[in-house]
């Protein structure tokens, strides 16, 4: 699914974001991601997005080779991939269900099944009664619903979320922990970077890696207190 080896992240301006780092992650993995910020987990998760690229090493995720930039390929694998971002990344003045299709629309699906799909995911993360409504309205909250909404629907083999607890209370940050693990099975891997480490003794089990000044310490140890 994921595999890294003596792979880093040396930006254009020369910061050296990623130290050589090795990951093996398997089909079905959760993968929590903490660290202070600017450790490194967002130049992490660009790596697996193929944002950027590994300056040195090989990288491979989705089977697809992520070292050099082969766009087709790059395009393909994205297809498979459901992104949360940290900045939502929502289409202003369109509605819940209009941002949740319009993740879709790259992907080679009916009108039909695009539609089952984003309703379906709707009422997944809990907004099927705001779904017609614009986005522009939505708190931080059910703004970071609409973009787990959005990643799912695309029915993704790897689902990738970049802080998705933000500013939220641990209430509110421990149920999108929760919500993200959930949609995590057999054949979908979910990926997750949080500040909130003292919130993964509630969440459910998973692999937990910190990151510190760009090196991604090792050894992860299982995490993650619910059965
Ligand atoms: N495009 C870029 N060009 C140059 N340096 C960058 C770029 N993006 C990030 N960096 C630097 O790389 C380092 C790691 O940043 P990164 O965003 O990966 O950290 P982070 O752990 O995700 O932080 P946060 O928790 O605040 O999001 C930081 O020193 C940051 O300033």
């Amino acid at each position: 699914m994921i595999r890294a080896v003596d792979a880093s992240l040396i930006y254009r301006d020369g910061t050296q974001a990623l130290k050589p780092f090795n990951l093996m992650v398997e089909k079905g993995e959760t993968l929590y991601i903490t660290g202070p910020s600017g450790s490194g987990k967002t130049s992490l998760l660009k790596l697996l997005m193929g944002i950027e690229f590994a300056s040195t090493g090989t990288l491979e995720v989705l089977g697809q080779s992520m070292t050099h930039r082969e766009e087709g390929a790059i395009r393909a694998m994205r297809k498979r991939i459901g992104p949360v971002f940290q900045d939502f990344r929502l289409m202003e003045g369109r509605s819940v269900y209009e941002n949740v299709v319009l993740g879709m629309r790259f992907l080679d699906l009916s009108a039909a099944d695009m539609k089952r799909q984003a309703e379906e995911s709707i009422l997944r993360v809990g907004l099927e009664h705001k779904g017609r409504q614009s986005v522009d309205n939505l708190s931080w909250g059910e703004c970071q619903r609409v973009t787990i909404a959005r990643a799912v629907a695309r029915r993704p083999e790897l689902i990738i979320a970049d802080e998705p607890t933000g500013n939220l209370d641990q209430d509110n940050a421990l149920q999108i922990l929760r919500l993200l693990t959930s949609f995590g099975d057999a054949n979908t891997t979910v990926v997750i970077t949080t500040h909130a480490t003292h919130l993964l003794s509630m969440v459910p089990a998973g692999r937990h890696l910190a990151m510190a000044s760009g090196h991604l310490l090792q050894p992860s140890k299982e995490r993650g207190g619910r059965p």
